[in-house]
């Protein structure tokens, strides 16, 4: 579903270069549920910006589907991020208008792309547990039911891909779970691609695989060890130990042979620019370089 190789995006301002991603690999295929995490600054929120077609790569391959975004022409953007993705933002919930119902919330997007379906928007809130709420004014609703709206209003066009930027980022561990079990359900009965970004451990260590991205980098790759256990709301995860505890770690290696070492590694080692590497048969080993002179 999603094919980026190379990718890279540079911020210029006046006389400021920001190179937000250098270079990134990722593959998401279809129908998979998984989740980016980094530290503030990494790239996450520039890579979902480009995977929905808000912002436009610098250099490198990304494809979404048979879309390829770097070539994409104007108005064969607005089709991508009309018919294609789907888009959640932490606090969504503002977007949406507090004096109409949740179902009048749902049919508005639908009414300005010139088409209502009252029975498929109903179903959407059925979908995100809303079925009971949907004949009330949104101001009834609390801010993790509010949220749930702008989940249904994201899947009004019927997207393939659904991209949640800190979906759960202003809601308590409660509603949190009930967001990524919604997201479960939704990737399970409709097939639909879901892509998180987030900085929350314990969300991440709700889905099957979670990419890290360091430095504008993919850097670590985490691969549930048991793909069919349902970790929602597990102890292990409100401790913040999830993702350790049931996924297994692996360094992302690039096409031409490329790793990033973590910071931590390199200052404990005083590597600055240079390192010795030796291969025993079994392990690569890296090492400070060694002292050639006296
Ligand atoms: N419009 C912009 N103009 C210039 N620099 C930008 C712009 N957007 C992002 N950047 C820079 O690109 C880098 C990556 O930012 P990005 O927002 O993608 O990180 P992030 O991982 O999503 O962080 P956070 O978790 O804090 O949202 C940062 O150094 C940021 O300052």
């Amino acid at each position: 579903m999603i094919d980026c190789e190379g990718l890279v995006k540079i911020y210029k301002t006046d006389d400021l270069e920001v190179v937000a991603l250098q270079g990134l690999n990722l593959k998401v295929n279809p129908g998979e549920l998984m989740a980016i995490i980094g530290n503030s600054g990494s790239g996450k929120s520039t890579l979902l910006n480009i995977l929905g077609g808000l912002d436009h790569p610098s250099a490198g391959q990304v494809r979404v589907g048979p879309w390829d975004l770097l070539k994409i022409t104007p108005d064969d953007l607005v089709k991508y991020k009309r018919e294609t993705v789907g888009f959640i933002w932490q606090n969504n919930a503002r977007n949406l208008l507090p004096y109409l119902t949740a179902l009048e919330n749902v049919e508005m997007p639908m009414m300005l792309s010139g088409k209502v379906d009252r029975a498929y928007a109903k179903q959407l809130l059925e979908w995100v547990g809303l079925k009971e709420r949907m004949n009330n004014k949104l101001h009834q609703l609390s801010g993790g039911e509010q949220q749930r709206v702008a989940i249904a209003i994201s899947l009004c066009n019927r997207p393939q891909l659904l991209l949640a930027d800190e979906p759960t980022g202003s809601v308590d561990t409660a509603t949190s779970d009930l967001i990524m079990n919604i997201f479960r359900k939704l990737n399970r009965e409709i097939g639909i691609t879901i892509v998180i970004v987030t900085h929350d451990l314990s969300l991440a260590g709700k889905v099957d695989r979670v990419v890290a991205i360091r430095d504008g980098l993919t850097s670590t790759e985490f691969i549930k060890r048991n793909p069919n256990m349902n970790t929602v709301g597990g102890e292990e995860e409100h401790s913040g130990k999830g993702l350790q505890a049931v996924h297994e770690a692996y360094v992302v290696v690039d096409r031409v042979g490329r790793l990033q070492v973590p910071k931590e590694y390199l200052t404990t080692l005083g590597i600055t620019d240079k390192a010795t590497m030796e291969f025993d048969g079994e392990r690569i080993v890296i090492s400070p370089p060694k002292s050639l002179g006296g």
